[in-house]
């Protein structure tokens, strides 16, 4: 069984797949300084609470940031006595080369999901993540990730605002019932959520324009079905495809 691994600035995230379908999906804030045994002791926990009954072989990791790799590859070594296959270095193969300017590190969780969306949906695509950044993932006809739009994230603009402005308080984004708001948390909410699809539409909009295909928009990262509450944003929304990538991206090297 594989043990597939996606660190984000914010969540990492351990799905467990048996080659057919995710056994279970876990989730832990990421932390650079968290040790292989500190993983090993919330992983076995909520796997045996689960009761799911594992054997992991192998284990693929996206990270998009690079200190917590070491600790995750002394988890892989010393509880399943294997090498993790980690996306963006020399050794991992992509099914398709990015086609980005020379020297340029695209975020690992950002070539995933070209595969990812790729295997699902075939090319020319948008992918839309709502992650701590909210990132475009352009694809092209053959697959190849061919670069896009990286923004601030939703929380990251709400944590702005209150960092910045005395007077705005802490709070979580939700669709508000009017544009105009009548008190500060309705004028805060309507500014990040019409903001976003503004945002969102606007820059779909311009890459089509950029773009020698027609293209279809994914959506994905858990603030997406909350923004398709607000308009037609996307074709079609799935929480699992950066998942989906990791495994894609497995299989691929596993091959021969
Ligand atoms: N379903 C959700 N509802 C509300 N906030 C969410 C949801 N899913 C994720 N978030 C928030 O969105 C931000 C980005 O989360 P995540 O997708 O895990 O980012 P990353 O992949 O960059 O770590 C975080 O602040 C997280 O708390
Ligand atoms: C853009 C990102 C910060 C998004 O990270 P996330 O929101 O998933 O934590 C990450 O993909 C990254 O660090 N990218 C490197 C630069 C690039 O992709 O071009
Ligand atoms: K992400």
């Amino acid at each position: 069984m594989l043990l597939a691994i996606d660190c984000g600035n914010t969540n990492t995230v351990f799905s467990i797949w048996n080659g057919t379908e995710f056994l279970c999906t876990l989730r832990t804030s990421t932390h650079h300084a968290r040790t292989a045994d500190a993983y090993f002791t919330w992983y076995s926990t909520l796997v045996k609470h689960y009761g799911i009954d594992v054997d992991i072989t192998d284990v693929i990791i996206s990270s998009t940031v690079p200190r917590v790799v070491f600790n995750l590859r002394v988890f892989a070594d010393r509880f399943f006595g294997c090498r993790p296959l980690v996306v963006g270095k020399p050794e991992c193969d992509l099914p398709v080369e990015p086609r980005v300017d020379e020297g340029t590190q695209v975020g690992p969780d950002r070539l995933v999901n070209a595969a990812g969306a790729y295997d699902r949906h075939g090319g020319d695509l948008i992918v839309v993540d709502f992650g701590t950044a909210t990132t475009f993932d352009v694809v092209a006809g053959d697959g190849a990730y061919i670069g896009g739009v990286i923004a601030p994230g939703v929380n990251l603009s709400l944590e702005a605002l209150h960092t910045a402005a005395a007077a705005l308080p802490h709070i979580d984004v939700t669709m508000p019932q009017h544009v105009i708001g009548k008190n500060t948390l309705d004028c805060m909410q309507s500014g990040v959520f019409w903001g976003y699809i503004g945002l969102v539409n606007g820059i779909c909009e311009r890459i089509r324009a950029e773009h020698d295909a027609p293209m279809r928009i994914v959506g994905t990262g858990g603030l997406a079905p909350l923004f398709a509450q607000g308009d037609a944003l996307f074709d079609v929304i799935e929480d699992d495809l950066t998942m989906h990538g990791l495994t894609v991206i497995h299989a691929h090297n596993s091959k021969g």
